[in-house]
């Protein structure tokens, strides 16, 4: 657990994050969120040290961060930001084994762990172990980056934009083996990003940042159902209906029956399904799930779930 408590960073006259206070449970995803400069990677470097506050205290598991000399934290709490910042001299296999070999772990552990990472990623350990990062397209070398973060085991996982530069295809991909890897090991996710719909689609919970300070703190549904300022409506922009059947899975609104045509995934979500039920005319759709018919979702439901919550 992260508790950040009235924690402040000042540079010059500036205040860039004033009085943040938050917690993030044990196996939360947070999604920072803001527009340029508003504090977001300011706020989430004050977790690790990268940036000492001004005022304010951070707690992981109840232990004040003031207390753990800033290396220390830093090999404990992964690390990833935007392209990736491998090491350009060094092959994938080392990259990724960086912190657990500062750690001093033994050879065979790191080697198992890399190539346990790299299949994680989907990345074949044998193709690409010991290439050098240059030899690398930038999805992979992005994803190295958060493998290389993950190496050690850390409980807390910092990211700083790590899917900024990815186009959407990889980037849904890479947002999904985040997903997969974080709720396998309950790791503890902190993500700038300044992307609405990545927050929403990755965040177990949302804070909105602006001018330093943190207008909303809460989950998708509830950011989405009653945004705290003008500026949060603003930020989530106008289709909140499709935003909201973004959250959920076809699998939560399956019924019982048929339906005619293309069917669509379990795993799909209702958006997608709602898009398919436009885009092909039908009232109702299909669902399979690994390869088995398990039922249909209809368009009236659909729609229903796209309604503003009260
Ligand atoms: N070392 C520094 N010295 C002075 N000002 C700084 C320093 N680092 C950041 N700032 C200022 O603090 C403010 C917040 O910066 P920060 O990087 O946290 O914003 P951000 O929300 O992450 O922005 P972006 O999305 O553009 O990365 C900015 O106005 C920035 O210019």
């Amino acid at each position: 657990m992260i508790e950040i408590q009235e924690l402040t960073k000042v540079y010059g006259q500036t205040t860039v994050v004033d009085r943040v206070s938050l917690t993030i449970g044990a196996g939360e995803l947070c999604a920072i969120v803001g527009t340029s400069g508003s504090g977001k990677t300011t706020l989430m470097r004050m977790v690790n040290r990268l940036v000492e506050p001004t005022s304010g205290k951070v707690l992981i598991d109840g232990q004040d961060t003031r207390e753990v000399p800033a290396y220390e934290l830093r090999r404990r709490i992964g690390y990833a930001i935007q392209g990736h910042g491998l090491f350009p001299h060094r092959t994938v296999g080392q990259n990724i084994g960086t912190v657990p070999h500062l750690l001093g772990w033994d050879k065979a552990r790191i080697a198992n762990r890399v190539d346990e990472l790299l299949s994680l990623f989907q990345l074949d350990p044998a193709q690409f172990r010991d290439r050098m990062p240059n030899e690398l397209s930038g999805g992979q070398q992005q994803r190295v980056g958060v493998a290389r973060a993950l190496a050690a085991e850390p409980n807390i996982l910092l990211m700083d934009e790590p899917f900024g530069a990815l186009d959407p295809v990889i980037r849904a991909k890479a947002q999904d083996d985040l997903l997969a890897i974080q709720r396998r090991f309950n790791t503890t996710v902190v993500l700038v990003t300044h992307d609405m719909e990545e927050a929403i689609h990755l965040g177990s919970r949302i804070a909105v940042m602006d001018g330093g300070e943190l207008l909303q703190y809460a989950t998708p549904e509830e950011i989405i159902a009653n945004p705290a300022t003008d500026f949060v409506a603003e930020l989530i922009g106008g289709d909140r209906p499709f935003r909201l059947l973004s959250l959920a899975k076809v699998s939560s609104l399956v019924e019982p029956g048929e339906a005619a045509g293309q069917p669509i995934a379990a795993t799909a979500s209702l958006r997608e399904a709602y898009a398919e039920c436009l885009w092909s005319g039908r009232e109702a759709l299909p669902v399979m799930d690994n390869g088995t018919l398990v039922g249909r979702i209809n368009r009236a439901d659909l729609a229903r779930c796209a309604v503003r919550p009260s």
